[in-house]
């Protein structure tokens, strides 16, 4: 297993997640849906080791994120974790190509300087390497940060409402996109989204309701 929970609970005045169980394996797509405020947010960040949880344990990749330190968590979020937000939160003081070297440099990953062409090539976005996120449409924007999460190979992708941000028909194709190359890369990724039919896309789905993860049919 990529990612196992045992246990996980959360709160913060009130209980959140409660005893979530979850485990996925390497390649698998899951979709987390929820209502607003069901804390799907929580568990990513949970998951991604920027929350500690008050009881519960995390594995990721074999690696107990639940009893690390503040430092080991960062080094371990940077190596293994993929993140794609919502506002896709590149760094915009960078160029394209600088943005996804990033990744590479915090790891200290060498050989493989062609890697960010190949994947803005894969997202149709080559010729945009120079260029600074500002100039790029939100949908654009999203592509790129699609191959910053995949760049350094790490274990699993989380994403938060990755088309949050987006008009209905730019929404689908970045999540097509994103689907395809994940797919494709045999990466291991995990959606926060409120779009239900993205069901027919993942390999499972689960709902978190009154704090508990229920998995969907
Ligand atoms: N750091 C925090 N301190 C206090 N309360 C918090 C904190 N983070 C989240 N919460 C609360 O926990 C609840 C769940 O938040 P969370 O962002 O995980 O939900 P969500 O399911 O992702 O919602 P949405 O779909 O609206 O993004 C909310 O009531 C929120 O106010």
């Amino acid at each position: 297993m990529i990612l196992t929970t045992h246990q996980l609970c959360k709160g913060f005045e009130h209980p959140l997640l409660q005893d979530i169980n979850l485990q996925v394996a390497q390649g698998e797509v899951v979709l987390l849906l929820g209502e607003s405020g069901s804390g799907k947010s929580t568990l990513l960040n949970l998951l991604a080791g920027m929350l500690t949880p008050d009881s519960g344990q995390i594995e990721i990749a074999g690696h107990p994120l639940h009893s690390m330190n503040d430092a080991e968590r960062t080094r371990m979020r940077r190596r293994h974790i993929g993140f794609i937000y919502q506002h896709y939160n590149l760094i915009p003081t960078l160029t394209v190509e600088e943005n996804l070297r990033l990744p590479l440099q915090l790891n200290n990953i060498q050989g493989v300087e062609e890697r960010p062409f190949q994947l803005l090539e894969r997202v149709g976005l080559l010729e945009a390497a120079q260029r600074m996120p500002a100039s790029l449409s939100g949908g654009e924007q999203q592509r790129v940060a699609i191959c910053r999460a995949l760049v350094h190979s790490p274990s699993l992708i989380l994403a938060d409402e990755p088309t949050g941000s987006l008009d209905n028909v730019t929404a689908r194709k970045v999540v097509d996109l994103m689907f395809e190359q994940v797919r494709a890369l045999g990466q291991t990724l995990m959606v926060v989204s409120h779009n239900e039919a993205l069901q027919t896309q993942v390999d499972a789905s689960y709902r978190l309701h009154d704090g508990h993860l229920v998995p969907l049919p």
